[in-house]
Protein backbone atom coordinates (compact mmCIF):
# COMPACT_ATOMS: atom_id res chain seq x y z
CA UNK A 1 0.00 0.00 0.00
CA UNK A 2 1.25 3.23 -1.08
CA UNK A 3 0.10 6.58 1.13
CA UNK A 4 0.19 10.09 -0.70
CA UNK A 5 -0.54 13.24 0.53
CA UNK A 6 -2.24 16.07 -1.43
CA UNK A 7 -1.65 19.45 0.13
CA UNK A 8 -4.32 22.35 -0.67
CA UNK A 9 -2.38 25.26 -2.60
CA UNK A 10 -2.89 28.97 -2.47
CA UNK A 11 -2.15 31.74 -5.21
CA UNK A 12 -0.08 34.57 -4.00
CA UNK A 13 -0.13 36.22 -6.93
CA UNK A 14 -2.82 35.63 -9.62
CA UNK A 15 -2.32 37.61 -12.96
CA UNK A 16 -4.84 37.20 -15.89
CA UNK A 17 -2.39 38.39 -18.93
CA UNK A 18 -5.16 37.57 -21.56
CA UNK A 19 -7.23 35.56 -23.61
CA UNK A 20 -5.54 32.94 -25.42
CA UNK A 21 -7.02 31.10 -29.12
CA UNK A 22 -7.72 27.64 -27.28
CA UNK A 23 -10.22 29.50 -24.69
CA UNK A 24 -7.76 29.35 -21.47
CA UNK A 25 -6.40 32.27 -20.49
CA UNK A 26 -2.81 33.49 -19.78
CA UNK A 27 -1.98 33.43 -16.37
CA UNK A 28 1.52 34.45 -14.22
CA UNK A 29 0.90 33.13 -10.79
CA UNK A 30 2.87 32.83 -7.56
CA UNK A 31 1.34 29.52 -5.77
CA UNK A 32 2.42 27.43 -2.61
CA UNK A 33 1.16 25.11 -0.38
CA UNK A 34 -0.49 24.57 3.54
CA UNK A 35 -0.83 21.83 5.12
CA UNK A 36 -4.12 21.00 4.77
CA UNK A 37 -4.07 17.68 2.84
CA UNK A 38 -6.14 14.95 1.21
CA UNK A 39 -4.45 11.74 2.26
CA UNK A 40 -4.48 8.51 -0.38
CA UNK A 41 -4.37 5.15 0.20
CA UNK A 42 -3.07 3.52 -2.99
CA UNK A 43 -3.11 -0.53 -3.96
CA UNK A 44 -2.26 -2.45 -6.86
CA UNK A 45 -5.19 -5.41 -7.54
CA UNK A 46 -5.04 -8.18 -10.04
CA UNK A 47 -8.28 -7.41 -11.70
CA UNK A 48 -7.84 -4.32 -14.34
CA UNK A 49 -9.85 -1.95 -13.38
CA UNK A 50 -9.70 1.20 -11.33
CA UNK A 51 -11.70 1.50 -7.96
CA UNK A 52 -12.20 4.90 -6.22
CA UNK A 53 -13.55 5.19 -2.67
CA UNK A 54 -13.45 8.21 -0.55
CA UNK A 55 -14.96 9.41 2.84
CA UNK A 56 -17.15 11.77 0.87
CA UNK A 57 -20.22 11.01 -0.45
CA UNK A 58 -21.09 14.04 -2.50
CA UNK A 59 -17.57 13.12 -4.67
CA UNK A 60 -17.87 11.06 -7.91
CA UNK A 61 -15.62 7.90 -7.71
CA UNK A 62 -16.05 7.11 -11.82
CA UNK A 63 -14.30 8.45 -14.24
CA UNK A 64 -15.12 12.34 -13.26
CA UNK A 65 -13.07 11.67 -10.29
CA UNK A 66 -9.46 13.45 -11.14
CA UNK A 67 -7.88 10.44 -9.50
CA UNK A 68 -9.24 8.34 -11.71
CA UNK A 69 -8.75 10.07 -14.78
CA UNK A 70 -4.51 10.04 -13.99
CA UNK A 71 -5.11 6.33 -12.95
CA UNK A 72 -6.31 6.10 -16.44
CA UNK A 73 -3.96 7.84 -18.28
CA UNK A 74 -0.53 6.47 -16.41
CA UNK A 75 -2.23 2.99 -17.28
CA UNK A 76 -2.59 3.84 -21.09
CA UNK A 77 0.77 5.56 -21.41
CA UNK A 78 2.93 2.53 -19.98
CA UNK A 79 0.72 -0.16 -20.79
CA UNK A 80 -0.11 -1.58 -17.53
CA UNK A 81 -2.56 -4.14 -17.27
CA UNK A 82 -2.70 -4.21 -13.43
CA UNK A 83 -5.37 -2.52 -11.75
CA UNK A 84 -5.78 -0.31 -8.40
CA UNK A 85 -7.61 0.73 -5.92
CA UNK A 86 -7.21 4.48 -4.47
CA UNK A 87 -9.28 5.48 -1.16
CA UNK A 88 -9.11 9.27 -0.75
CA UNK A 89 -9.45 10.89 2.25
CA UNK A 90 -11.22 14.02 2.02
CA UNK A 91 -9.87 16.93 4.07
CA UNK A 92 -10.08 20.07 1.18
CA UNK A 93 -13.24 21.68 0.33
CA UNK A 94 -14.79 21.05 -2.87
CA UNK A 95 -14.53 24.05 -5.48
CA UNK A 96 -12.86 26.18 -3.32
CA UNK A 97 -9.92 27.84 -4.93
CA UNK A 98 -7.48 25.43 -3.11
CA UNK A 99 -6.91 22.97 -6.05
CA UNK A 100 -8.22 19.96 -3.90
CA UNK A 101 -9.17 17.87 -7.07
CA UNK A 102 -5.86 18.67 -8.99
CA UNK A 103 -3.87 17.74 -5.88
CA UNK A 104 -5.95 14.28 -5.98
CA UNK A 105 -4.59 13.81 -9.13
CA UNK A 106 -1.43 14.79 -8.66
CA UNK A 107 -1.02 12.75 -5.56
CA UNK A 108 -1.91 9.85 -7.57
CA UNK A 109 0.63 10.69 -10.49
CA UNK A 110 3.09 10.60 -8.28
CA UNK A 111 1.86 7.36 -5.84
CA UNK A 112 1.36 5.36 -9.29
CA UNK A 113 4.97 6.42 -10.25
CA UNK A 114 6.13 4.66 -6.95
CA UNK A 115 3.44 1.92 -7.21
CA UNK A 116 4.57 0.61 -10.55
CA UNK A 117 8.44 1.91 -10.45
CA UNK A 118 8.03 3.58 -13.51
CA UNK A 119 11.21 6.51 -12.41
CA UNK A 120 9.17 9.26 -13.94
CA UNK A 121 10.98 12.55 -14.30
CA UNK A 122 8.53 15.96 -13.25
CA UNK A 123 8.66 16.39 -16.52
CA UNK A 124 7.01 13.11 -18.00
CA UNK A 125 4.15 13.77 -14.51
CA UNK A 126 3.80 16.82 -14.99
CA UNK A 127 3.08 16.18 -19.30
CA UNK A 128 0.54 13.83 -17.82
CA UNK A 129 -0.85 16.00 -15.47
CA UNK A 130 -1.48 18.90 -17.85
CA UNK A 131 -3.91 16.76 -19.44
CA UNK A 132 -6.27 16.71 -16.66
CA UNK A 133 -6.11 20.06 -15.76
CA UNK A 134 -3.94 23.53 -15.58
CA UNK A 135 -3.21 23.35 -11.81
CA UNK A 136 -1.68 19.57 -11.37
CA UNK A 137 1.39 20.34 -13.00
CA UNK A 138 1.76 22.75 -10.21
CA UNK A 139 0.42 19.83 -7.56
CA UNK A 140 2.92 17.49 -8.64
CA UNK A 141 5.62 20.17 -7.48
CA UNK A 142 3.81 20.76 -4.33
CA UNK A 143 6.26 23.36 -3.43
CA UNK A 144 6.17 27.70 -4.10
CA UNK A 145 6.88 27.73 -7.74
CA UNK A 146 6.03 30.73 -10.44
CA UNK A 147 3.48 29.05 -12.59
CA UNK A 148 2.67 30.45 -16.47
CA UNK A 149 1.28 29.85 -19.55
CA UNK A 150 -2.12 28.48 -18.39
CA UNK A 151 -0.53 27.49 -15.23
CA UNK A 152 1.25 24.20 -16.29
CA UNK A 153 4.75 25.67 -16.81
CA UNK A 154 6.26 25.48 -13.31
CA UNK A 155 9.61 27.31 -12.65
CA UNK A 156 10.46 26.58 -8.59
CA UNK A 157 11.77 29.14 -6.55
CA UNK A 158 12.24 29.27 -2.73
CA UNK A 159 9.41 28.66 0.06
CA UNK A 160 7.70 31.61 0.95
CA UNK A 161 8.26 32.74 4.58
CA UNK A 162 6.86 31.10 6.94
CA UNK A 163 3.38 31.91 9.07
CA UNK A 164 -0.11 31.14 10.04
CA UNK A 165 -2.61 31.16 7.29
CA UNK A 166 -6.48 31.11 8.08
CA UNK A 167 -8.58 29.63 4.99
CA UNK A 168 -12.15 31.01 5.13
CA UNK A 169 -14.71 29.29 2.79
CA UNK A 170 -18.47 30.56 2.83
CA UNK A 171 -20.57 27.04 2.17
CA UNK A 172 -21.19 27.58 -1.15
CA UNK A 173 -18.16 26.16 -4.13
CA UNK A 174 -17.40 28.46 -7.21
CA UNK A 175 -16.99 27.16 -10.75
CA UNK A 176 -13.84 27.99 -12.24
CA UNK A 177 -14.66 27.98 -15.89
CA UNK A 178 -17.93 30.24 -14.37
CA UNK A 179 -15.80 32.86 -13.36
CA UNK A 180 -13.28 32.55 -16.67
CA UNK A 181 -16.07 33.15 -18.68
CA UNK A 182 -16.65 36.17 -16.90
CA UNK A 183 -13.23 37.72 -17.25
CA UNK A 184 -13.25 40.67 -19.29
CA UNK A 185 -9.30 40.96 -20.23
CA UNK A 186 -9.08 44.76 -20.60
CA UNK A 187 -11.07 45.76 -16.49
CA UNK A 188 -8.70 43.38 -14.25
CA UNK A 189 -6.40 44.70 -12.01
CA UNK A 190 -3.23 43.20 -12.05
CA UNK A 191 -1.11 42.42 -8.92
CA UNK A 192 2.88 43.34 -9.38
CA UNK A 193 4.08 39.75 -10.15
CA UNK A 194 7.73 40.88 -9.45
CA UNK A 195 7.63 42.66 -6.09
CA UNK A 196 6.16 38.95 -5.43
CA UNK A 197 9.02 36.94 -6.49
CA UNK A 198 11.22 39.40 -4.49
CA UNK A 199 9.51 39.28 -1.39
CA UNK A 200 9.72 35.52 -1.78
CA UNK A 201 13.44 35.64 -2.65
CA UNK A 202 14.39 37.92 0.37
CA UNK A 203 11.67 35.77 2.93
CA UNK A 204 10.35 39.13 3.42
CA UNK A 205 7.37 38.66 5.08
CA UNK A 206 5.67 42.29 5.15
CA UNK A 207 6.89 42.49 1.69
CA UNK A 208 4.59 39.52 0.84
CA UNK A 209 1.82 40.89 2.53
CA UNK A 210 2.11 43.90 0.35
CA UNK A 211 1.88 42.20 -2.58
CA UNK A 212 -0.65 39.56 -2.65
CA UNK A 213 -3.00 40.49 -5.43
CA UNK A 214 -5.33 38.54 -8.02
CA UNK A 215 -7.12 39.41 -10.98
CA UNK A 216 -10.42 37.20 -10.56
CA UNK A 217 -10.95 38.47 -7.35
CA UNK A 218 -13.28 41.58 -8.39
CA UNK A 219 -14.56 38.86 -11.06
CA UNK A 220 -15.87 36.67 -8.24
CA UNK A 221 -16.74 39.46 -5.67
CA UNK A 222 -19.08 41.12 -8.18
CA UNK A 223 -20.91 37.26 -8.45
CA UNK A 224 -20.63 36.84 -4.88
CA UNK A 225 -20.52 39.64 -2.90
CA UNK A 226 -20.40 37.33 0.29
CA UNK A 227 -16.90 36.69 -0.89
CA UNK A 228 -15.58 39.89 -0.74
CA UNK A 229 -17.39 40.38 3.04
CA UNK A 230 -15.23 37.57 4.44
CA UNK A 231 -11.69 39.40 2.98
CA UNK A 232 -13.24 42.83 4.56
CA UNK A 233 -13.87 41.09 7.80
CA UNK A 234 -10.58 39.49 8.11
CA UNK A 235 -8.65 42.72 7.61
CA UNK A 236 -11.03 44.25 10.22
CA UNK A 237 -10.13 41.68 13.00
CA UNK A 238 -5.98 42.26 12.46
CA UNK A 239 -5.19 39.90 9.50
CA UNK A 240 -1.62 40.86 8.29
CA UNK A 241 -3.41 40.37 4.73
CA UNK A 242 -5.75 38.74 2.89
CA UNK A 243 -6.78 37.85 -0.33
CA UNK A 244 -8.99 34.97 -2.51
CA UNK A 245 -8.03 31.84 -3.13
CA UNK A 246 -7.27 30.85 -7.04
CA UNK A 247 -10.77 31.66 -8.65
CA UNK A 248 -12.34 31.83 -5.23
CA UNK A 249 -14.56 31.07 -3.13
CA UNK A 250 -11.67 30.81 -0.03
CA UNK A 251 -10.24 33.68 1.21
CA UNK A 252 -7.10 33.13 2.99
CA UNK A 253 -5.71 35.57 5.74
CA UNK A 254 -1.60 35.81 6.70
CA UNK A 255 -0.74 36.22 10.80
CA UNK A 256 2.69 36.42 12.19
CA UNK A 257 1.50 35.60 15.55
CA UNK A 258 0.27 32.82 16.92
CA UNK A 259 -2.01 35.21 19.45
CA UNK A 260 -3.65 37.04 16.57
CA UNK A 261 -4.57 33.78 14.79
CA UNK A 262 -6.57 32.59 17.45
CA UNK A 263 -8.35 36.25 18.18
CA UNK A 264 -8.80 36.42 14.33
CA UNK A 265 -10.78 33.16 14.09
CA UNK A 266 -12.56 34.11 17.61
CA UNK A 267 -14.25 36.68 15.57
CA UNK A 268 -15.97 35.20 12.80
CA UNK A 269 -18.89 33.14 12.77
CA UNK A 270 -17.99 29.06 12.87
CA UNK A 271 -21.63 28.39 11.60
CA UNK A 272 -21.44 30.56 8.33
CA UNK A 273 -18.04 29.11 7.39
CA UNK A 274 -15.19 26.44 7.31
CA UNK A 275 -12.55 27.72 8.92
CA UNK A 276 -8.91 26.13 8.81
CA UNK A 277 -5.98 27.55 10.62
CA UNK A 278 -2.94 25.60 9.08
CA UNK A 279 0.80 26.84 8.67
CA UNK A 280 2.87 27.62 5.35
CA UNK A 281 4.48 24.54 3.89
CA UNK A 282 6.24 25.18 0.20
C1 LIG B 1 -7.75 29.47 -11.16
C2 LIG B 1 -6.69 28.45 -10.80
O1 LIG B 1 -7.13 27.66 -9.70
C3 LIG B 1 -5.44 29.18 -10.37
O2 LIG B 1 -4.55 28.38 -9.65
C4 LIG B 1 -6.39 27.52 -11.93
O3 LIG B 1 -5.94 28.21 -13.06
C5 LIG B 1 -7.52 26.59 -12.30
O4 LIG B 1 -6.95 25.39 -12.64
P1 LIG B 1 -7.81 24.06 -12.91
O5 LIG B 1 -8.94 23.96 -11.95
O6 LIG B 1 -6.83 22.93 -13.01
O7 LIG B 1 -8.42 24.47 -14.31
P2 LIG B 1 -8.78 23.60 -15.58
O8 LIG B 1 -9.50 22.36 -15.17
O9 LIG B 1 -7.59 23.48 -16.45
O10 LIG B 1 -9.79 24.61 -16.27
C6 LIG B 1 -11.10 24.83 -15.84
C7 LIG B 1 -11.67 25.96 -16.67
O11 LIG B 1 -11.11 27.22 -16.26
C8 LIG B 1 -10.80 28.04 -17.37
N1 LIG B 1 -9.35 28.34 -17.37
C9 LIG B 1 -8.49 27.62 -16.63
C10 LIG B 1 -7.13 27.90 -16.62
C11 LIG B 1 -6.69 28.95 -17.46
N2 LIG B 1 -5.40 29.28 -17.51
N3 LIG B 1 -7.57 29.65 -18.22
C12 LIG B 1 -8.90 29.36 -18.18
O12 LIG B 1 -9.68 30.02 -18.86
C13 LIG B 1 -11.27 27.29 -18.60
O13 LIG B 1 -12.55 27.74 -18.89
C14 LIG B 1 -11.34 25.85 -18.14
O14 LIG B 1 -12.32 25.13 -18.83
N1 LIG C 1 -10.73 14.02 -6.28
C1 LIG C 1 -11.55 15.08 -6.36
N2 LIG C 1 -11.62 15.97 -5.35
C2 LIG C 1 -12.44 17.04 -5.45
N3 LIG C 1 -13.21 17.31 -6.48
C3 LIG C 1 -13.19 16.47 -7.53
C4 LIG C 1 -12.35 15.33 -7.52
N4 LIG C 1 -12.50 14.70 -8.69
C5 LIG C 1 -13.40 15.42 -9.39
N5 LIG C 1 -13.84 16.47 -8.72
C6 LIG C 1 -14.81 17.47 -9.19
O1 LIG C 1 -14.11 18.67 -9.54
C7 LIG C 1 -14.85 19.85 -9.21
C8 LIG C 1 -14.00 20.93 -8.50
O2 LIG C 1 -13.02 20.35 -7.78
P1 LIG C 1 -11.87 21.06 -6.94
O3 LIG C 1 -12.19 20.88 -5.51
O4 LIG C 1 -10.59 20.56 -7.42
O5 LIG C 1 -12.03 22.62 -7.31
P2 LIG C 1 -11.14 23.86 -6.92
O6 LIG C 1 -10.76 23.79 -5.49
O7 LIG C 1 -11.89 25.06 -7.38
O8 LIG C 1 -9.84 23.66 -7.78
P3 LIG C 1 -9.02 24.72 -8.62
O9 LIG C 1 -8.44 25.66 -7.61
O10 LIG C 1 -8.00 23.82 -9.27
O11 LIG C 1 -9.97 25.35 -9.58
C9 LIG C 1 -16.02 19.37 -8.38
O12 LIG C 1 -17.15 19.55 -9.17
C10 LIG C 1 -15.79 17.89 -8.10
O13 LIG C 1 -16.98 17.15 -8.19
Amino acid sequence: MIHEKAPAKINLTLDVIGKREDGYHELNMVMTTVDLYDRLSISETDEDRIIITTNRRYLPVDNKNLSYKAAKLIKEQYGIKKGVRIHINKNIPVAAGLAGGSSDAAATLRGLDRLWKLNMSFEELSEIGARIGSDVPFCIYGKTALATGRGEIIKPIKPAPKCWVILVKPKFGVSTKHIFSNVEVNSLKHPDTKAMLDAVLNGDYKSMCKNLGNSLEDVTFKRYPDVKKIKEKLLKYGADAALMSGSGPTVFAFVYRENKKNRLINSLDQDKYQIFAVRMLG
